[in-house]
């Protein structure tokens, strides 16, 4: 039975949208945000840079392999072990941008990407470290370079979250630190000089790595919340279009919900070469009750009815309107005229058995209601309009015959 009420929605503004509007109201500097909001930036965060660290890792990859054509000049003896060593850090960035391409299938292996990114970070600056010591001292200068560019790229170019990025620039600057003091046999005061260079980078893209991040938390939050505005609004629209289209005595649809579903049922039934009944209901001498017990007892009244005939009509396909402030209106499709004349009936019996008390009425001690039931077959049938007055036709017929009855006829019967 279709009903407009029991189609809205209840719609409550999202638990998330709420704790992201204050977190967006207190413009913490805290690169953190509550759990669950913390949980659903990170899957966001991490899927929106996949592709862009996907690229990177693998170009920052290629530049050290290819980059190791110097080692042939530089070291001769040992270009093919430095070439191999670089190699190393392709094929960690492989496994990052594989895990990266599977994250959507296999999402616990996606969930490796940040972690081999670095691995890979960790190990390319240990390698460049080992190569840059083993090389020709003349050369110390370029291949000091490595590790620099090496820093740039995996905190500025890979947006890896600043907790991250921290683990990965702390743990580079003391490998640079024991590399540079134990390794790399360098002048004193050019170590000092190469630890200045490289404190003052790794601070720096600390710096911007964290605005960047602070700034992908805001962009995050402002995104949710429009989100999730856009659907408050679309089920606002819907549950307007839906009240506009329920009577509020009774809760059933009301005239404009019934004129619409009737021309899109008349216009299917005469598709599928279905027929369409119609049962046009009204109260005995409603007036009357009216008189005697009041308005506020009318409306119970009708709301009793309506509440009786919905019960009535159980099928999916059923649609049950307030036609006029006294009558309502089911729409029945595909039903042949024997039952929806049964139906009609046992709607009257079962409002007449419920005995809600009438004295004032002329027959009966207690509310009935009355029917007029038509049936119709659209694809014969050129006019809908012959199912309304056909149905209010048969609805007087009833009155006239005393109420508490059916009266019902189609077009088989009409003789069309
Ligand atoms: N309580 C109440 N009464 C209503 C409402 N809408 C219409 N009515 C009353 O319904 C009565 C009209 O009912 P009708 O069915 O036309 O007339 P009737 O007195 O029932 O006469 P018959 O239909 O011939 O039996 C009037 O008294 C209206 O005031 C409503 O929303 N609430």
């Amino acid at each position: 039975m279709q009903t407009v009420r029991n189609q809205i929605t209840e719609s409550r503004p999202s638990a998330l949208a709420e704790v992201a509007a204050q977190a967006l109201a207190k413009q913490s500097s805290r690169l953190s945000f509550p759990a669950e909001l913390e949980q659903a930036f990170l899957i966001s965060h991490d899927a929106r840079h996949a592709r862009t660290n996907r690229m990177f890792a693998l170009l920052g990859a290629l530049f050290i392999l290819i980059s190791g054509v110097n080692d042939f000049w530089a070291m001769p003896d040992q270009a093919w072990l430095t070439i191999l060593l670089r190699a190393g850090a392709l094929l960690l960035a492989l496994l990052a941008v594989l895990a990266i391409g599977v994250r959507t299938i296999l999402p616990r292996m996606g969930a490796l990407y940040p972690s081999l990114l670095v691995l890979f970070s960790l190990y390319s600056q240990a390698a460049l470290l080992f190569i840059t010591g083993v090389a020709a001292e003349q050369l110390h200068f370029t291949y000091q370079l490595g590790p620099l560019l090496l820093l740039l790229f995996i905190c500025l170019l890979t947006r890896l979250r600043f907790q991250i990025t921290l683990i990965i620039v702390i743990c580079m600057w003391y490998m640079q630190y024991f590399a540079t003091s134990l390794w790399i046999r360098l002048p004193a005061e050019q170590s000092v000089y190469v630890m200045a260079v490289y404190t003052v980078l790794s601070i720096i893209v600390l710096l911007a790595n964290y605005r960047f991040e602070r700034e992908s938390r805001r962009v995050f939050l402002q995104d949710l919340l429009l989100v999730t505005e856009r659907e408050e609004l679309k089920a606002a629209r819907v549950q307007i279009e839906q009240l506009s289209l329920t009577d509020d005595l009774t809760g059933v649809g009301n005239r404009r919900h019934f004129d619409r579903q009737l021309s899109h049922e008349w216009l299917r039934a005469k598709r599928s070469r279905q027929s369409l009944s119609l049962l046009l209901f009204d109260i005995d001498a409603f007036t009357h009750y009216n008189e005697q017990y009041g308005r506020a007892s009318g409306d119970r009244c009708l709301l009793k009815v309506a509440e009786t005939i919905q019960s009535r009509a159980r099928r999916q396909s059923d649609l049950l309107c307030r036609y006029s402030s006294e009558q309502f209106a089911l729409l029945t499709p595909d039903i042949n005229p024997a039952d929806a004349l049964l139906l009609g009936k046992s709607i009257v019996d079962t409002v007449a058995s419920l005995s809600l008390p009438h004295e004032d009425a002329p027959k009966h001690s207690h509310v009935t209601i009355s029917a007029g039931c038509m049936t119709l077959w659209p694809h014969k049938q050129p006019d809908i309009k012959d199912l309304i007055q056909g149905a209010d036709r048969n609805l007087r017929e009833a009155k006239r015959a005393g109420g508490n009855q059916v009266e019902a006829t189609s077009t088989v019967e009409a003789g069309h």
